[in-house]
């Protein structure tokens, strides 16, 4: 198969790079005036205004042009139709299933994947009513007031983000904790001040194989059966997300109390299924299926709307051009809302577990850069760390900025909401890395000449801006659905399978080789390779242990 960088759509876009890399930001924007209205898209209640980009009418045609020398049509229907596009693992992609309303059939595999998706959300939903109500008790009869979920990586980071950004909405009174780490730091902390009787665990976990998971919640059942006083209390207080039953047999958790999921749902697109088991009981089964809502919103917008007013594809391939035709290696996710902070960290998993790959799909290794480095701080924050590199390093950084308009809180200081100075800020910022000021202007400001040089603010530097009226389950789902479909669009135009993650193996099985060596009694040995070797001898000393 040839390589899509062999295309005359891509060799187009490259001769047409070399010309628009000369302008700056200030000229396209004076030579277009209709620019703004045209570079503004909605999908639902996303507004996004990508006009501050190094892009123009035709670098947007040249771009769709890619999208469809790379079949990007024929690929979206292919997913939502559950064609097996995870072709190493052969399976279906079908996340946006889990999001389908009801009546709405879809048979995959000889499977009616509607009714399965429908009768566990009921599930769920019944489940976690009882728990708000207070009708499920713990093992005590007390109604349980924490849930603490534990998973990590699409287990943890979906809901764990999600609850973040929508706990105003956690209206029965329970608040949700969560533990990943393996450091014992992690579990230990979360545990020390919880009241075992009103705790429920969720052990979430898509293979019911995980070794931090299932370290945890070996901890975490010990610690309630010592506090409880007898092993009955497990089925009070533990309940399982999986889509492996016999490990949650095996592992002792009543599989009537289990969630299940299927092999077509990768960990990282998972939490608006049975993984938001933990977020569904903190904000309800109502506000839940309207997340779901806002999820299937830009599922239907970009299934559906022409790929130069789709907001996926459009920050898709502006991701390609910058990556691929820039030289950029790093993507900033700037969100405006104190709430998503933990959104730049679930986005690292879900873009670049998916399309961090060298090879392609079909296993011949890819010729364009890959996987964008997503990375990113809650503004105004990161304002006063890293965004001088944003504004005047050597490096070209796009970054995407997220706001919104309603505010939970509305205090004002000296007359002036501080939710309007947030959102004057992040206005203030996308203005100045656009337009940046000119060595002209600041030296007509009286400044010493020595020092014009360091206050020139080069400008050019691109940014999207996404605009929502307020932070809410829906706008939430929309929000995580953009960019689950713009990981899709990427992954499709370098023809990868942006579904598995087979990097992550090598280091879980060594970590389980290594593990006896720390411990043992017996002399180390030299592997895995000398360096590591030393390091083990290194640990075992400073351990106090055998050497
Ligand atoms: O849900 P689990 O099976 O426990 O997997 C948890 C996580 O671990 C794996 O190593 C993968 O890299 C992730 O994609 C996954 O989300």
């Amino acid at each position: 198969m040839a390589d899509i960088t062999e295309s005359p759509e891509w060799s187009a876009l490259a001769e047409h790079q070399a010309v628009l890399a000369g302008r700056h930001l200030r000229e396209l924007f004076a030579d277009d005036p209709g620019r703004v209205g045209r570079m503004t898209v909605t999908a639902g209640d996303l507004r996004l205004d990508y006009s501050k980009h190094r892009v123009t009418a035709e670098t947007l045609r040249l771009l769709v042009a890619l999208a469809e020398r790379a079949g990007l049509r024929g690929r979206i229907e292919a997913m939502f139709s559950g064609e097996h596009i995870n072709v190493s693992e052969d399976r279906a992609v079908l996340h946006t299933a889990l999001r389908l309303p009801p009546g709405e059939a879809l048979t995959v595999d000889g499977q009616d994947v509607s009714a399965d998706v429908h009768a566990v959300l009921d599930r769920m939903a019944e489940f976690a009513g009882r728990v708000r109500a207070g009708e499920w008790t713990g093992f005590t009869g007390k109604s349980i007031t924490t849930v603490v979920n534990i998973g990590i990586g699409g287990s943890d980071l979906g809901p764990a983000m999600a609850y973040e950004a929508l706990h105003d909405y956690a209206d029965a009174g329970i608040s949700c904790r969560f533990v990943s780490n393996i450091d014992p730091a992690d579990i230990v902390g979360k545990l020390a001040d919880l009241d075992p009787e009103r705790t429920l665990f969720v052990v979430a976990s898509k293979t019911f194989g995980t070794l931090e998971t299932l370290t945890n919640a070996k901890v975490a059942r010990r610690w309630l059966v010592e506090r409880l006083g007898d092993d009955k209390a497990v089925s009070r207080h533990f309940v399982a997300v999986s889509t492996n039953a016999e490990r949650v047999a095996e592992f002792g958790i009543d599989t009537a109390n289990m969630f299940g999921f299927w092999d077509w749902v990768g960990g990282r697109y998972s939490f608006d299924g049975a993984i938001g088991l933990a977020l569904m009981i903190a904000i309800g089964g109502e506000a839940f299926r309207e997340m779901l809502a806002g999820f299937r919103e830009i599922d239907e917008h970009f299934r559906a709307a022409p790929f130069e007013a789709n907001m996926p594809v459009l920050m898709g391939l502006l991701g390609v051009w910058y990556t691929d035709f820039f030289g950029a290696q790093t993507r900033a996710v700037l969100p405006y809302s104190q709430r998503l902070a933990r959104f730049p960290a679930y986005l690292q998993q879900l873009t670049m577990e998916s399309n961090g790959k060298s090879v392609r799909a079909d296993g011949a290794p890819v010729v364009a850069q890959t996987g964008e480095i997503f990375w990113g701080e809650p503004g105004t924050n990161g304002q006063h760390a890293f965004y001088q590199l944003l504004h005047q390093g050597t490096r070209l950084v796009p970054a995407d900025f997220i706001g919104f308009a309603e505010p939970f809180e509305e205090p004002a200081v000296d007359g002036t909401a501080m939710h309007d100075l947030l959102t004057a800020n992040l206005l203030a910022q996308t203005s100045a890395l656009a337009f940046g000021k000119t060595a002209e202007e600041i030296a007509a400001e009286g400044t010493p000449a020595a020092v014009v040089p360091h206050k020139v603010m080069p400008g050019n530097r691109p940014t999207s801006t996404i605009l929502v009226r307020k932070l809410t389950p829906k706008t939430l789902g929309s929000l995580v659905a953009l960019y689950e479909h713009v990981v899709f669009v990427e992954g499709t135009i370098w023809g990868i399978d942006s579904f598995d993650q087979w990097g992550v193996e090598l280091g879980k099985v060594m970590a389980m080789d290594l593990a006896p060596a720390l411990t043992s009694d017996e002399p180390p040995g030299e592997t895995p390779d000398p360096s590591t070797a030393a390091l083990v001898r290194a640990y075992r000393e400073l351990r106090g242990r055998r050497v």
